[in-house]
């Protein structure tokens, strides 16, 4: 971890409970989550990882408890049949990550093309980038999403089982991303079972049944 212990948390929780039609996803989360720092959430399927980086990303409001953030939070999804069905380019779909610095037209300014071409050139997809994503592969997908959320420049970068289903090397250039962004300053958080993330991982946080349970 590149940040001391007292560097103020780029995103907290305070009590959080997630409840669905009567049953806790969440009961009573605290969590700190700090910049320069990658983050893993662990746990057994159904423990609330997903929902947990959901409360994170702002997209899911706790039914009790708080949250802060200090900055803009990027939100890297599992690849879904949802999204595999969009009629857009792998550069649009990377484009979508700098709209929350343009204007209001969206104009696309030079500094958001240049973000945009090193978010592309980094997940080595720019030979992609006027293909139809969803003529993608799975692999290939995924690293499209992960440019759209390095493209975002956010404070707070989650990321949802980014490496499940990948061949080896481009699991492996998830990670090394992953570890540049936290080197960098970024507060990165992501949920995962590959035993090759929870090594390279500077804090892991358990979730059991809804609980952080270590
Ligand atoms: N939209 C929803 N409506 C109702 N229940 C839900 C919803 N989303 C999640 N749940 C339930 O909340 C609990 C936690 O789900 P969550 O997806 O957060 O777990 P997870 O740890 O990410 O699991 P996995 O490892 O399988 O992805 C589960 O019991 C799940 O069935």
């Amino acid at each position: 971890m590149s940040q001391t212990r007292d560097t103020a948390p780029a995103a907290s929780l305070r009590g959080v409970t997630v409840d669905f039609a009567g049953r806790d996803a969440l009961r009573g989360i605290d969590l700190d989550v700090l910049p320069g720092c990658l983050t893993v959430l662990a746990g057994p399927n159904g423990a609330g990882k997903t929902t947990l980086l959901e409360v994170l990303a702002g997209t899911r409001p706790p039914t009790e408890g708080t949250r802060s953030v200090t900055g803009a939070v990027a939100l890297v999804p599992q690849r879904t049949a949802e999204t595999d069905r969009l009629p857009v380019t792998v550069r649009d779909v990377v484009t979508v990550g700098v709209w929350g610095r343009l204007g209001r037209w969206r104009r696309l300014d030079a500094a958001a093309r240049t973000a945009i071409d090193d978010a592309l050139e980094r997940l080595q997809i720019q030979d992609l980038a006027r293909l139809p994503f969803a003529t993608l592969s799975g692999g290939q997908r995924q690293r499209t999403l992960l440019a759209q959320g390095l493209a975002r420049a956010a404070a707070v970068l989650l990321l949802d089982e980014p490496t499940t289903g990948l061949d080896s090397d481009s699991a492996q250039r998830i990670r090394q991303i992953m570890r540049a962004e936290a080197e960098s300053g970024v507060a990165v958080v992501c949920v995962s079972h590959d035993p090759e993330v929870l090594s390279s991982a500077d804090r892991t946080v358990h979730l059991a049944d809804g609980a952080i349970a270590r």
